[in-house]
């Protein structure tokens, strides 16, 4: 499937800060779409902003107070946006598109341990995240090892992942805990703990439960991670020690690029190709250049440097 949503928590007020959310997933059978779905929806609920103190447009939840969310928790008022959407087709279609500063995705273990549908290339990429960071460690000193260092690629990039799997299989919740660990390998802020919904529990550890814990947990870390002021940007991943805020833009472009390295036949958009490299023509630089061409020719032609073919008339 290659469908996305998008929506929308509230509507536009001036004063309102907009932030936009990915939801992601990555699901064989339906369920962790569900609780993507199901997330976005509730999210929707959650995050309004409520006109002050109008009760008459009850709604038929708990959360139609007069205060909103925001409010209660002294938070600045926000308009959050949510694309949901699968994991490799954020990739694929979005081109890694990191702009909102944070991330939620559910995301299940299929064969062993292995990615479901729509999750391979994430997978690939958190595999490869997973092996940089390991390379970057065992090339450091000995006597420095005890410091965390990561590949500063997510620095400044809010994530929470809610895994599905099903504790009967050795392979347990492989791949979301691969995904968790390659984010934060990567320098991305866990918001809050790995979710772990197990498939093979019933009662109030029946999985639907467990995610509905995890979602409410997350609403204030994710409103708190959304209307935080970023620290200003680098563009640099020399220095990880300082964590500065990776730019979106970098982060895509970094992503991109690991992504062409894993997969040559990965297609990169010429609008969000590598900024170092000038092989990029757009399409203003070749309306330019045939300009400047023709303009040459014509004046070649006036100056008879060029000779203009005489015609030849039929004898
Ligand atoms: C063929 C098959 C293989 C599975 N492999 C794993 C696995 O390796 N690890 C795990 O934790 N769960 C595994 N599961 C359980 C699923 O992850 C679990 O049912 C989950 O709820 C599916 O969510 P989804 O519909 O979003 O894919 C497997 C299930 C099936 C049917």
């Amino acid at each position: 499937m290659t469908s996305s949503s998008t929506s929308t928590s509230a509507g536009n007020n001036k004063d309102t800060q907009q932030h936009h959310l990915y939801v992601l997933y990555g699901s064989q059978t339906g369920n962790s779409e569900q609780a993507a779905e199901d997330f976005c929806r509730q999210l929707r609920q959650k995050y309004k902003i409520n006109k002050d103190n109008d009760n008459s447009n009850n709604d038929d939840d708990d959360h139609n107070t007069s205060s909103s969310f925001w409010k209660q928790h002294n938070l600045p008022e926000c308009n959050v946006t949510t694309t949901c959407i699968q994991l490799d087709d954020f990739l694929e279609l979005k081109q890694a598109q990191f702009d909102g500063r944070c991330i939620v995705i559910f995301v299940s273990s299929y064969g062993v341990g292995q990615a479901p549908l729509g999750a391979y290339r994430f997978r690939s990429l958190a595999d490869a995240l997973i092996l940089l960071k390991k390379t970057m460690d065992d090339e450091k000193q000995p006597s420095t090892s005890s410091s965390l260092t990561n590949t500063g690629i997510y620095n400044g990039l809010y994530y929470a992942v809610c895994g599905l799997g099903d504790s009967t299989y050795p392979t347990y919740l492989k791949n979301p805990t691969t995904i968790d660990r390659a984010l934060e390998a990567a320098g991305a802020t866990r918001m809050q703990p790995l979710g772990k919904a197990d498939a093979h529990q019933m009662g109030e550890q029946a999985q639907d439960k467990v995610i509905q814990r995890w979602i409410d947990d997350l609403w204030l870390p994710l409103a708190k991670a959304l209307t935080t002021p970023p620290p200003p940007p680098t563009t640099t991943t020399n220095d990880n020690d300082k964590k500065g805020v990776m730019d979106a833009k970098e982060m895509q472009r970094q992503t991109l690029q690991l992504l062409k390295r894993l997969d040559p036949d990965f297609k990169i958009t010429a609008s969000v190709g590598d900024n170092n490299n000038n092989n990029n023509l757009n399409g203003t630089t070749i309306l330019i250049a045939m300009a400047i061409l023709v303009a040459i020719v014509a004046v070649l032609l006036g100056t008879g440097v060029i000779p203009l073919p005489t015609s030849t008339s039929p004898s």
